[in-house]
């Protein structure tokens, strides 16, 4: 399985060029394929705030690179001051978006890089090393989290099934692969996919843009659907699993993801449909008790009252929030790239993040 996704392997939202972070434009995919280059942490961070980047693991990513790109401006600026200048800019970066705790993960991990050297010279190569690392990391937690999570849908099921995913948590919006869009190439590649239904994913489009292009892109039988025609999917469907990424999972096994995610967790209980959620282990955030303590990024209301920059009515207010929050209670399983959680709960969370996999 593992050589058959590397094989299949086709898209890439960032690459790293040793000083440039490039990174694919998700703003005009899939109609248009633009890269932007940053060469420091205000144009990263820019990116990430614009969603030239989007998705928990790839924000992180981006967020690492955006350090060792700032490290390398400020070090060539000053020798003695970059400690200073490089800490604002990594609040810069920190300041980009709220609610993926990848992101602040990330820049944990670089933080820890600069400690280490405290009291020395800039340690570029080890800045860049680490970033690296973060980036290949994530692609191979999943590999490992694509695998999982189809032996999950084969033990409950043998036979090609119906899946339903909302947003994209794809190669897009990874370091490759996909977390939920991993399990489902996988499942397709091993015969349990008969057609996956992607909501669109209203205001920004990332099911219809994003989701639906990448499953395309690889002959996976897909259709985008209305956000509000998932409840009757779900009723008249034959769906057998909702599969979907995660920007945060607390302590307790709560879910931040996308808006529309919670509504469609209580159809899915509804209608006796599992609900996946699938994310590396970088996405959950143990010092949060639960889904209350999240942040909720709340976006421009022209996100809603435009598509594609043109008005579709006349300036309104907009309530925006682009995430939700999913109690654990609705969940029937987490696949990370440390194991399976079905069910989960504050106990199995701990025992996943402390002692590895549970399954
Ligand atoms: C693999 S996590 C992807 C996750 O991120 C998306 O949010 P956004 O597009 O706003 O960055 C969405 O919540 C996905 O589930």
């Amino acid at each position: 399985m593992r050589e058959q996704l590397i094989r299949a392997e086709q898209i890439k939202p960032l690459e790293w060029r040793g000083g440039v972070l490039r990174l694919l434009d998700q703003r005009v995919l899939p109609l248009q394929q633009a890269w932007l280059e940053c060469r420091d942490a205000a144009q990263t961070a820019a990116a990430i705030r614009d969603m030239v980047v989007r998705g928990a693991p790839a924000i992180g990513i981006a967020a690492a690179y955006g350090v060792a790109l700032a490290a390398r401006q400020r070090h060539a600026e000053s020798a003695t001051g970059w400690r200073a200048a490089l800490a604002e800019d990594m609040q810069l970066l920190a300041a980009s978006r709220p609610t993926a705790v990848n992101l602040f993960w990330a820049l944990e991990r670089m933080q820890q890089v600069l400690d280490a050297h405290a009291g020395q010279d800039c340690p570029l190569a080890q800045l860049d090393a680490a970033a690296i690392a973060i980036h290949e990391a994530d692609r191979e937690a999943n590999l490992c989290m694509a695998q999982l999570g189809m032996e999950v849908i084969r033990h409950y099921c043998e036979a090609p099934q119906h899946l339903l995913t909302h947003c994209n948590a794809g190669a897009l919006a990874t370091g490759g692969f996909g977390t939920a869009l991993g399990v489902i190439r996988a499942a397709h590649l091993a015969g349990l996919v008969e057609h996956v239904h992607a909501d669109e994913t209203r205001p920004w489009l990332q099911g219809s843009r994003l989701t639906a292009w990448e499953l395309a892109c690889d002959g996976v039988p897909v259709s985008v659907n209305a956000d509000s025609a998932a409840a009757h999917l779900l009723r008249e469907g034959d769906i057998t699993w909702v599969i979907v990424g995660a920007d945060r999972i607390t302590a307790n096994g709560d879910v931040a993801n996308k808006i529309g995610t919670y509504q469609l967790a209580v159809l899915a209980r509804f209608h006796d449909v599992r609900l996946m959620v699938v994310a590396p282990s970088s996405t959950i955030d143990m010092q949060l008790a639960s889904g209350a303590d999240i942040p909720i990024e709340q976006r421009s209301a022209d996100e809603l009252l435009r598509v594609a920059g043109q008005p579709v009515t006349t300036e309104l207010p907009a309530f925006n929030p682009v995430f939700d929050v999913t109690p654990a209670s609705l969940v029937d399983v987490i696949v990370t790239e440390r194991g399976v959680v079905e069910q989960p709960t504050a106990e199995k969370m701990r025992q996943l993040m402390q002692e590895g996999a549970l399954h």
